[in-house]
C-alpha cells in the first residue's frame, strides 16, 4: 500500500548539509498498522512528511495505493493526498470553529456541498465516539477529545491511508491507551492502512503488526513485529523487552517468539532435574501472542540438554551470565 525505495533527503545548510534520510527502503501492506520508532533526530518526521509529498525527497520514490506520488504533477499530487489522511501530535486544530466545523474544514475545500458534508461530519463524529461534542470548541476539549477530532479530520475525505505523527506523545498513559484502541479499532472496521512514528516503544507494542527501528536517517532493522521478535539477536526484541544486566552465574536470555501451550519451565525440571529460576524480564501479549524475553538461571548436571530442549522447542537461548 505504501512502498518507497531509495528514499534520502539532504538539507543543505549554510556550512554543511543535514542528510536526514539516507535511503530507506519503506514497505507497508495494506491493512496493517506499521510504525516505525526511532530517537529524537533519527528522522522520523521527514520520512512521513516524504510519504505524502508535503517535503519532496531529494532520491528516491514514494508510491501509495498503486500510484507513484513522486512521479504526479501539482495537480494529481494534490488528488492523490485526499487518499492519504494525516494526524499530528500536537492536534492542529481551528479554534475559532466548532468541533463540527473543524472536522467539516477538509471537505468544505474539497468543495463537498453542505447536506454531504453535514451527514458525514456526523457519521465521523459517531465513530470516534464524539457525537456530543458536535457544538463544543477545542478549547472546551481534554487532549484525548482533541485527537479523536484530529482522527475524525483526517478520515473525512475516507482516505485508504493514515498517516500519524506521535499522535499520542502529548497524551497521558490512559488517554493514549484509548487513542490506540481507537486506532486499532479504525484499522480493522474500515480495513485503514495506518502508518505512524513514535518514539515509544510501547506504541509498537500495543497495536503495531509491523515495525522499523530508525537511526541516523535510515532503518537498522524492519518486518513483522513477532518475525523480529523471533529473530536471533534483534535489536527490536531487545528494545521492547529490555533485560537488565546480569553476573547471576548460569543465566541465559531466552526470547519467547510465540506463544506455548505447555509449561515448559516445569518440564525443563522434570525432564532434565534442573534448577531454575526466573531473574527477571516480561512475557507480554502483542498481536495476540505471548512473547518476550526473560533472565533464568539453570543449573544442573543437564544444563546443555535441558538448554537444547528449550531451543528444539523454538525459544530463542542465549547465555547471558558469566
Ligand atoms: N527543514 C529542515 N532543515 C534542516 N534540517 C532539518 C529540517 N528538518 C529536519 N532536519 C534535520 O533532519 C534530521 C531528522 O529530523 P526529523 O525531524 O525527521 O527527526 P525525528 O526523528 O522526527 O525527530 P523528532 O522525534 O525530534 O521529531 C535532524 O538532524 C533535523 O535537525
Amino acid at each position: 500500500m505504501i512502498e518507497a525505495v531509495g528514499l534520502r533527503k539532504v538539507y543543505p545548510l549554510k556550512q554543511r548539509e543535514v542528510v536526514a534520510l539516507d535511503g530507506v527502503d519503506l514497505h507497508v501492506e495494506q491493512g496493517e498498522i506499521f510504525g516505525v520508532v526511532g530517537q529524537s533526530g533519527a528522522g522520523k518526521s521527514t520520512l512521513l512528511r516524504c510519504v505524502n509529498l508535503l517535503e519532496r525527497p531529494t532520491s528516491g520514490t514514494v508510491s501509495v495505493d498503486g500510484r507513484e506520488l513522486t512521479a504526479l504533477p501539482a495537480a494529481g499530487l494534490r488528488r492523490a493526498r485526499r487518499g492519504i489522511g494525516m494526524v499530528h501530535q500536537h492536534f492542529a486544530l481551528l479554534s475559532s470553529r466548532t468541533v463540527a466545523a473543524n472536522v467539516a474544514f477538509p471537505l468544505e475545500i474539497a468543495g463537498v456541498p453542505r447536506a454531504r458534508r453535514a451527514a458525514r461530519v456526523g457519521e465521523l463524529l459517531e465513530l470516534v465516539g464524539l457525537a456530543d461534542k458536535a457544538k463544543a470548541y477545542p478549547a472546551q476539549l481534554s487532549g484525548g477529545q482533541k485527537q479523536r477530532v484530529g482522527i475524525a479530520r483526517a478520515l473525512a475525505s475516507d482516505p485508504k491511508v493514515l498517516l500519524s505523527d506521535e499522535a499520542t506523545s502529548a497524551l497521558d498513559p490512559a488517554t493514549t491507551e484509548s487513542i490506540l484502541e481507537l486506532l486499532r479499532d479504525l484499522n480493522h472496521q474500515l480495513g485503514l492502512t495506518i502508518l505512524l512514528i513514535t518514539h515509544e516503544m510501547d506504541v509498537i507494542k500495543r497495536i503495531c503488526d509491523s515495525a522499523a527501528i530508525m537511526e541516523n536517517g535510515s532503518f537498522r532493522e524492519a518486518g513483522k513485529v513477532l518475525d523480529l521478535i523471533g529473530t536471533p539477536d534483534s535489536l527490536l526484541a531487545a528494545s521492547l523487552f529490555p533485560l537488565p544486566a546480569t553476573d547471576v552465574p548460569d543465566a541465559v536470555a531466552l526470547t519467547y517468539p510465540r506463544s506455548f501451550d505447555e509449561p515448559l519451565m516445569s518440564e525443563l525440571t522434570r525432564r532434565f532435574d534442573v534448577d531454575v529460576n526466573v531473574l527477571g524480564g516480561a512475557v507480554e501479549n502483542v498481536a495476540g501472542t505471548s512473547v518476550g524475553r526473560l533472565n533464568v538461571q539453570v543449573r544442573g548436571a543437564n544444563r546443555g540438554a535441558a538448554l537444547r530442549f528449550l531451543s528444539d522447542k523454538g525459544l530463542l537461548v542465549r547465555e547471558a551470565g558469566r
